[in-house]
Formats: structure tokens, sequence, C-alpha cells
């Protein structure tokens, strides 16, 4: 079954919602937990144990395991693992990007399954060329993995980048959206080969109609709404509204986590 099938479902079955895995230092201090690869176990575990069963997708941000070396990418590989028993897709946030051949081993780590950080999904950046990226949608093509790829990011910095123009008079943006528009056509019900538009970018020009997902980030603590969801994403296939601190803030009690999953996914469909 290919990623665009299985979020399709998920998202039918549990809603829109995707939740961030996302262990900030102050958040481990707001749980009472200290800063160390201990406190980031038991963070990040309970808040996979806490959401898991209930979001269609969850999305844990690399750095915060990396940070702690070997000992917090052995986490990671829990997160994964626990998310995935508990029936949550998992997209890893890492933006990887790089020359053909690097991007080749990225692929490798994240996308087969024979690996032990292998994934649903992966976030990756288009900025060195989007061709940089075949090996990593051909992996993702014969592991039945997605791909979600930067267009227009939730950081007010994004836009120097992705709104400049192309000799064609596109913007960076719209090429890389042009581009996935072609990488999911005949797809059905939904391609594996995605966007990243921000819920916070208040509105654009650019063509958000097309056959794949949407991961848009910002969404609660950057200050999206359910409102600018609608607004901006009304013609999109699928949107993954996406909030990493305004979940967690919400922790470490678990049924306030699961009620603020269950009560954001409401108000999406809504
Ligand atoms: O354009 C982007 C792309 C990715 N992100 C990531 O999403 C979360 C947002 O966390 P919040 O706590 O909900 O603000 C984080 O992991 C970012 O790296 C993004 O914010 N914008």
């Amino acid at each position: 079954m290919t990623f665009g099938s299985r979020l399709h479902a998920a998202q039918a079955d549990r809603g829109p919602f995707c939740v961030g895995i996302d262990p900030h230092a102050a958040l481990l201090r707001e749980w009472g937990l200290d800063d160390d690869v201990a406190g980031l176990e038991r963070f990040a575990l309970g808040a996979v144990e806490a959401v898991a069963p209930y979001a269609s997708v969850v999305k844990p941000q690399s750095a915060f395991y990396e940070r702690f070396g070997s000992r917090g990418i052995a986490v990671l590989e829990r997160v994964i693992a626990e998310s995935r028993a508990a029936g949550a897709l998992v997209l890893l946030d890492v933006k990887r990007g790089d020359i053909g051949s690097t991007s080749q081993a990225y692929a490798d780590a994240y996308l087969d399954p024979s690996s032990p950080l292998a994934v649903d999904a992966i976030t990756v950046s288009p900025f060195l060329g989007f061709g940089s990226l075949t090996p990593v949608l051909d992996t993702a093509r014969t592991h039945d993995a997605g791909v979600f790829v930067l267009a227009l990011t939730s950081n007010v910095e994004g836009p120097e980048v992705q709104h400049a123009r192309t000799d064609d008079g596109r913007t960076v943006a719209g090429r890389v959206l042009d581009q996935l528009r072609e990488l999911n056509e005949g797809a059905a019900p939904l391609g594996s080969f995605g966007a990243v538009v921000g819920a916070t970018i208040g509105s654009t020009d650019e063509d958000l109609a097309f056959n794949g997902p949407i991961l848009a980030p910002g969404y609660g603590a950057q200050g999206g709404t359910a409102a600018d969801v609608r607004r901006l994403f009304g013609k999109a296939a699928a949107v993954l509204p996406s909030s990493s601190r305004e979940v967690l803030r919400a922790g470490p009690d678990p049924a306030a986590m699961r009620d603020l999953v269950r009560s954001t996914n409401d108000e999406l469909r809504g």
C-alpha cells in the first residue's frame, strides 16, 4: 500500500491533525524533567503513549533527539517503533537535502524498511535543486514511503528564497509545487509526494491544488488557526495541520494531551 493510500485511510479514520513530538529543553523542564537522556526518554515516550493511539500522523523533529548524540537517536528509534505500534504513521521531520549520491544515503537511512530509523515519510529540502532529490523519490517509490518537500515554509525568513523568481518567471516555490503536481499525477486515492506549506503564510498566489498531501506546520504555537487552514488549503487534496508545542504543553497529563488531539481534529473536520 503506498504512503498516499495509507495516509488517506489514516486521516479518514483518525482525522487530519499531525502531532509533533519535539522534546524542547524548556518543555522537559515544564514537565518536571531534567534536560538529559533520561528526561528525553520519559518525555518523548510519554507523549507517544498519550497521542499516538489517536493521531493519524506523528512528526518527531530529529534535531531534538540528535542533540543527545547516539543515545538520543536510540530514543528516536523507540519513538518511531512505539508510534507505529500504536497505529500512527510516522513522518520524520529531518529536512534532508544534498548532492544526489549523498541523498541516496539519506534515503537508505530513513526510507528503507531494513534501517532502524525507517519511517513512513520524511521532510526534504529542494534548495540544492529539485533533481538532487531523485534518489529519495525513487527510494520512496520502491518502499511505498512518502516524501514532503519544503515549498512555502512557516518561518518569516522563507520568502526571501521561496518567493524569488526563476528564469521562466515562476517562483521557486511555484516550481516545487509544479514538480510535485507532475510526480503525483494519476495516483489514487492520493499521491505520496507532499509539499510543506506553513499554516502561517497568510495568503499565496501559488496553486496549492495538486494530488498529494500538504503538511501545514505552524498551527498552534506559531499562530496558525483552523480558519487559516480552511482559507489557505480549501482546494488541497489532503492537509496535515501540524502542531508540536501546543499539544506538548498540555502534558504531562496524557488525558489532557489526548483530549486536545481529539478536539483539534473535531475543529479541523468542522
Ligand atoms: O515550515 C516549517 C517546516 C517545519 N516546521 C517544523 O514543525 C514544527 C513546529 O513546531 P511548533 O512547536 O508547532 O511550532 C517544528 O518541528 C519545526 O521544525 C515548521 O515549524 N515550519
